[in-house]
């Protein structure tokens, strides 16, 4: 569009005329412009009815009106569009209206008028714009063919008939023509028919517009030039009075241009199809863009995010030097790259390697930060899996060798310091490779996951299982040293192979393992060593003839095995009746009258011969069988109270001994009361004997549990007392009737000065708390007469009687 602006007074004068002859022909005139991109951008009207007509002429037709129109271009001098003069008629009627020829004369000298009027305003504005300009320097105004052939862009020009009149240097060349071949051309002469047609319409194009354009890119058209792209201008020449002179082209190389604007559509792409996030921000860290997988991996569209700040991502997971570390690297080397936790839009956390880069400005400062992500979450579990694979055996998914050896040194560094003893248990299964040739690996396999699931049932969480061979297992108990503990954790991993195990459908087998022992630090003070000889134990037990066990120390495979014997013996003995009880006389220590008996238990086996209850109880505590004991010596010493009361004998209470472990059953208290009613003992005659220990080990629970007994009837009284560390404010508060001292204390008194002094200072405190005290284990006149000396109420001990049969008791029963 020519910019020219016309002067107001020129437009009042087309108003008017378009005014007078709609007045005249009863009809409605537009003049409208347009700009170069179709905007409207002046407009006059004239209607003789309504005055604003420019309001909705299309939509009356819409109203049952008929209207008809017509148009006529107005055109500058040089041809280029000024606008265009509408007029149309409208009538309430179904016929379209006749446009009268009269209309078209007058629209037409309308717009002559409005020509004339641009063509004088076109050549005023060029005068003006000439003076503004300045004369020409004649002398320095250097040759146009000189000019044109020193450019690389093609330069050419064709009159208002379209032929080429000049051209430069460049265009014979691309075109591969001479000047002659040339000159006075027209396009159809020149190129092929659609092409000239194409080069002829953008003429057209420039001239209508009056202004240059860019016709747009093309390959270059000559097999040299093909290798190019080329952009093509096209501008209308008019002469000062404003009449067209013709079309100047001008073609330049933009190849390169080209290829940035392909290489940037292609890094788009790339961005776009990306399988990792981008995002860009600003210098002040709002987001500006996003591409590639950004809304897969964060969970956010592009809309949620821009004008962020890219804290939304983050996860807490990282603290203020890891982002400081990260803006250092970032400000000082331009880029950052690491792992980082962030969060996605559902709050999941997820780990990303991201690469940050800084793009600076021209002015060298920071324009732009650029981030590239991808989700490795993938890779992060694969890693972990891997890592998982490096320390487990993949078959039955067990720690491995590696760390098995790394949780030993462990242990033993811990073991080292506290002063404790840990234990290694080498477990072989006998004859295995019979397994895998007969039933195959696979059959092999299952039996070891198997046996694997078996073993991890038999152990602790603090000890650990580990597979380090084909058919070898090791256990590291942490806290097993003692030859106790570890033979009840030995019978325990053998107990895993009690089942059978299934082979195929039907069919069973029986399998036993060799096991071999070793204690830190007796048979070895590093992981080597105690690896070492639990194996070498292991084999000796194999030589003993397979499914045994052996420890490295032979002295405690001894031990061990008597211990093993007496826990299969103890089961057997309560089956089969190998228990039997005797009473000890307990005395009043001034009348010597008996005042009840304690019940022992005595355990005689047909192999082993007479055990002590000091040797076997703790063994019945630790293998779980003192419950069932217990009840079983609680109901015999009931049902004897019960004989004696029916034999007319009286003989105070009868005292039975209450493991810890018994009486921390909820069902305790239930199950006293039931022995009493099914035996009907009254309670009033019955005595527990509790340990200090248990007392102190949870003194609110055994209070709450004692009250109960006590309010039964049944007396009860702190065995041992002395050995334990009775807090005496509780002691105040448990609903016990007697002190026992411990025998331990007795047996020295009057020759040791700590032991009496012990003794003398329980007989005070039992007295000041309201308790009668007994002393136990009383085996000489000189101990009994320094404890009735001291105050001491009643009396137990070798001196007066041995525990003994109830038939042997008949002169302490009255
Ligand atoms: N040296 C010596 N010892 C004497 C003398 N007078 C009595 N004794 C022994 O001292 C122990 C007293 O029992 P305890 O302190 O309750 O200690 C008992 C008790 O803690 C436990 N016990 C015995 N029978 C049972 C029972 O039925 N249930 C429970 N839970 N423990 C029992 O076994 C421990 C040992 O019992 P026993 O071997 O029968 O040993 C008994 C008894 O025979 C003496 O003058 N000199």
């Amino acid at each position: 569009m020519i910019d020219i602006k016309i002067p107001q007074d020129h437009w009042l004068q087309w108003q008017a005329s378009v005014e007078l002859i709609a007045n005249l022909m009863n009809c409605t005139i537009v003049l409208s412009v347009i700009d170069g991109e179709g905007q409207l951008c002046e407009k006059i009207a004239a209607e003789v009815k309504a005055k604003d007509v420019t309001s909705d002429v299309v939509s009356n037709v819409q109203n049952g009106r008929s209207e008809t129109s017509f148009s006529i271009e107005v055109l500058w001098p040089s041809k280029a569009v000024f606008g265009e003069l509408s007029v149309n008629f409208t009538v309430q009627a179904d016929n379209l209206p006749e446009v009268p020829e009269q209309a078209r004369k007058l629209a037409q000298l309308a717009a002559d008028n409005i020509e004339l009027h641009l063509a004088n305003i076109y050549r005023g504005y060029r005068q003006q714009e000439s003076e503004a300009r300045g004369a020409i320097d004649e002398e320095r105004n250097i040759e146009l063919q000189l000019f044109i052939d020193s450019l690389k862009e093609h330069v050419w020009m064709k009159d208002v008939d379209g032929r080429y009149v000049i051209f430069n240097r460049s265009v014979e060349k691309s075109w591969g023509k001479t000047r002659e071949e040339i000159i006075n051309k027209t396009d159809e002469e020149l190129f092929v028919s659609d092409l000239a047609k194409e080069f002829i319409q953008a003429d057209i194009e420039a001239i209508n517009k009056g202004e240059q354009i860019t016709v747009g890119e093309c390959k270059g058209q000559h097999a040299e030039i093909d290798r190019y792209w080329l952009e093509t201008s096209k501008v209308p020449v008019v002469t000062d009075d404003g009449s067209l002179k013709g079309v100047i082209g001008l073609s330049r190389n933009i190849s390169q241009h080209k290829a940035i604007q392909e290489q940037l559509e292609l890094s788009g792409r790339v961005f776009e199809n990306s399988v990792e996030g981008v995002m860009i921000t600003d210098r002040d860290g709002k987001i500006l863009e996003t591409y590639g997988a950004f809304s897969e991996i964060t969970g956010y569209t592009r809309e949620e995010v821009l004008g962020k700040n890219p804290s939304m991502f983050s996860s807490g997971r990282h603290d203020k030097a890891f982002y400081g570390d990260m803006w250092t690297g970032l400000l000082h080397k331009g880029r950052w790259h690491g792992e980082i936790w962030n969060r996605r839009k559902n709050g999941a956390i997820f780990p990303q390697l991201l690469t940050l880069s800084s793009m600076l400005g021209d002015d060298g400062l920071v324009r732009y930060f650029v981030a590239v992500f991808a989700d490795i979450s993938a890779q992060k579990k694969s890693e972990a899996e891997l890592a998982h694979l490096a320390y487990h055996d993949p078959l039955t998914k067990l720690p491995n060798r590696m760390t098995l050896t790394a949780q030993i040194e462990q242990e033993i560094r811990h073991a080292q310091h506290q002063g404790s003893q840990l234990a290694i248990v080498f477990i072989d299964v006998d004859l295995f490779k019979h397994i895998n040739d007969s039933f195959g690996h696979l059959m092999g396999d299952e039996i070891l996951v198997e046996l694997a699931a078996r073993l991890t049932m038999q152990k602790s969480t603090e000890d650990t299982l580990a597979r380090i061979g084909g058919d070898e297992f090791v256990v590291l108990f942490p806290e097993g040293g003692g030859s106790e503990e570890l033979t009840l954790a030995v019978s325990k991993l053998r107990a895993a192979f009690d089942q059978p195990f299934s082979v195929g459908d039907n069919e069973q087998i029986r399998l036993t393992a060799s096991m071999g022992v070793s204690v830190y630090p007796h048979d070895g003070k590093d992981c080597y060593t105690l690896l070492r000889n639990a194996d070498a134990a292991k084999h000796r037990a194999k030589q003993d003839g397979r499914n045994s066990y052996a420890f490295y120390t032979e002295s405690l495979t001894l031990e061990s095995r008597e211990h093993l014997k007496l826990q299969s013996a103890l089961h057997v003995a309560l089956e089969e009746g190998n228990f039997h009880l005797v009473y000890q006389p307990k005395l009043n220590f001034n009348s010597l009258k008996t005042v009840g008996f304690e019940a022992l238990l005595r355990w005689e086996d047909p192999v082993l011969g007479v055990i002590s209850p000091g040797i076997f109880i703790p063994i019945a505590e630790k293998i779980g069988l003192i419950n069932s004991i217990g009840s079983w010596v609680l109901r015999e010493a009931c049902q004897q109270g019960v004989k004696w009361i029916g034999q007319g004998k009286t003989f105070g209470r009868i005292a039975v001994n209450v493991a810890g472990q018994q009486i921390k059953r909820s069902s305790f208290v239930d199950e006293v009361k039931q022995i009493l009613s099914e035996t009907g003992f009254p309670a009033q005659s019955l005595e527990l004997e509790v340990t200090e220990s248990f007392m102190m080990s949870d003194p609110e629970a055994a209070a709450r549990d004692l009250r109960v007994l006590g309010d039964l009837g049944i007396e009860l009284s702190v065995d041992d007392f002395g050995t334990g560390y009775s807090s005496l404010n509780y002691l105040k508060k448990l609903p016990i009737h007697k002190l026992k001292i411990d025998q331990s204390f007795v047996r020295d008194i009057p020759v040791d000065a700590n032991n009496t002094a012990i003794a003398k200072a329980v007989i005070a405190l039992g007295h000041a708390l309201n308790l009668q005290v007994v002393a136990e284990g009383v085996e000489t006149e000189l101990q009994a007469d320094f404890l009735r000396e001291s105050g001491c109420d009643e009396v137990q001990g070798y001196l007066y009687s041995r525990p003994q049969l109830p038939e042997d008791l008949q002169k302490f029963l009255l």
